[in-house]
């Protein structure tokens, strides 16, 4: 659903220490690949740990205009009944992705090659974003589409009648586009591949394997490398889903930039293709320690142990950049208490999520008086020994941006603000309870 409330703006102190657990909800990609993936099987797939933000919500009232049965059951525990890969049926009314680029491009192309027409819309963030990065994809199997001027939201598809498989060489590394070029290509006959410059985040392939599809991936010379094999029949199958670790990133920053902070993070998902903040973090000098290693729902996870310490700037490289494309926002503040300067290549992307992340984070941390150097595809924060803070900082309808201000407004010696915390429902609905009970000092403004 579009963010169409009053701003909420939000004020974050100076506080002591940070201390206890902190639980923090369910992973946002696999929380809309289970609802999607659900649906596109034949039978019930029980879902827990669906983490109940906005952006979730709203891919699950999706799959239910497509013709699947989405039942809640309790906190986090979901069911879906699905209609089967081709059983998608035209929905009846608009879909409304609200703020999410995950839920709209992945539903495009799971319904891309299916003979029935929807159309998309979201809030004014998502309707601001590159759509055509799917829908040109998508067109190759036969899909039709109708697009506002720059192929941007509201778009109206018409799925391909008879879809023929595609390869397709994805110009950015971008999980959205693999992902909606992989579940547009289980109903095709034949082998859909794509080739993407660097490894993304791997939970499509994972839980495709999962359900029943054939799915191989491999190392080229132009990158990386997935096929499918169409047509197969999904399987149900129960389905944990992990602890978010962009989110578990927000207490995790807190913790490290707060002296005297000691906390815990349990079951985060330690993915390697989500894990770049954390081996950035490692190479600062953080005090982070990965207790009671296991597998969880098909994850990697462990338990967080997280003490405040001293950190220094490093450079990240841009062959990281797509295993923390969403923890930049959040590392530019953990960043400005650092020794040194912070260098982060490779991040272009960044301009074109739920806001331009380079330019709000920097504005912002400008306005709390934090050197910032950004080119096109970099960012630079000099980081100091006090944090002066005192700044306002604007959102634009972007979660990361608000809680990354929120967490630098723990630590600097005037409080921050900031002018809507109502976007942060879309990923991390219990941030701000979350955040209070380890300590934090956050209140309304
Ligand atoms: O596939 C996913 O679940 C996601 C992929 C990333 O986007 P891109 O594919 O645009 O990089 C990420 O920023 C987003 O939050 C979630
Ligand atoms: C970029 C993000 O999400 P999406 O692209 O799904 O809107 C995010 O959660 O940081």
């Amino acid at each position: 659903m579009s963010h169409s409330a009053e701003p909420r703006p939000m004020t974050a102190r100076r506080t002591g220490p940070l201390t206890g657990e902190a639980l923090v909800p369910g992973d946002k990609s696999i929380s809309h690949r289970a609802l999607i993936l659900g649906a596109m099987a034949v039978g019930e797939t029980r879902i827990t740990g669906l983490l109940e933000g906005q952006d979730v919500l709203d891919t699950a009232r999706a799959m239910q205009a497509f013709g699947a049965q989405v039942d809640r059951h309790g906190p986090g525990d979901w069911s879906v009944h699905g209609v089967g890969v081709g059983g998608f049926r035209s929905p009846d009314s608009v879909i409304d992705c609200g703020n999410s680029g995950t839920g709209v491009r992945l539903i495009m192309g799971a319904m891309a090659t299916t003979p029935i027409t929807a159309t998309f819309t979201g809030d004014a963030s998502l309707s601001r974003r590159p759509m055509a990065r799917v829908t040109d994809p998508l067109a190759q199997f036969g899909a039709r589409f109708t697009a506002r001027d720059g192929g941007r939201l509201p778009i109206t598809i018409e799925g391909a009648t008879d879809p023929v498989p595609v390869t397709y060489h994805t110009p950015v590394a971008s999980a959205q586009i693999k992902s909606a070029i992989l579940l547009a290509g289980l109903n095709v006959p034949g082998d859909t591949v794509v080739i993407e410059p660097e490894p993304t985040r791997d939970h499509s392939e994972r839980m495709l394997a999962g359900f029943g599809a054939q799915i191989r991936t491999e190392t080229v010379p132009e990158g990386h490398k997935v096929t499918l094999t169409g047509r197969p029949e999904l399987r149900p199958q129960p389905i944990a889903v992990p602890r978010d670790p962009s989110s578990a990133a927000f207490p995790v920053a807190a913790a490290l930039i707060v002296p005297g902070s000691d906390i815990r993070v349990p079951g985060v998902s330690r993915n390697p293709t989500r894990d770049g903040l954390y081996v950035t973090l490692l190479e600062m000098g953080a005090d982070i320690t990965f207790d009671n290693p296991r597998e969880e729902g098909g994850e990697p996870v462990a338990d967080l142990l997280v003490r405040h310490g001293p950190l220094r700037g490093v450079t990240v490289p841009a062959d990281r950049a797509a295993s923390m494309i969403d923890e930049f926002p959040i590392l530019s503040v953990i960043a400005a208490f650092a020794t040194g300067t912070t260098v982060m290549n490779g991040v272009a992307e960044l301009r074109v999520k739920e806001s331009d992340r380079i330019d709000a984070m920097a504005q912002g941390l400008r306005a709390n008086g934090v050197r910032v150097d950004e080119t096109p595809d970099s960012m630079t924060v000099h980081g100091m020994a006090r944090v002066p803070g005192g700044g306002h900082a604007v959102t634009h309808l972007d979660h990361r941006i608000a809680m990354s201000f929120l967490v630098l407004g723990l630590a600097t010696d005037q409080p921050v603000t900031i002018d809507d915390a109502g976007p942060i429902t879309t990923s991390f609905p219990d941030f701000t309870p979350l955040m209070t009970l380890l300590g934090a000092s956050l209140s309304s403004s």
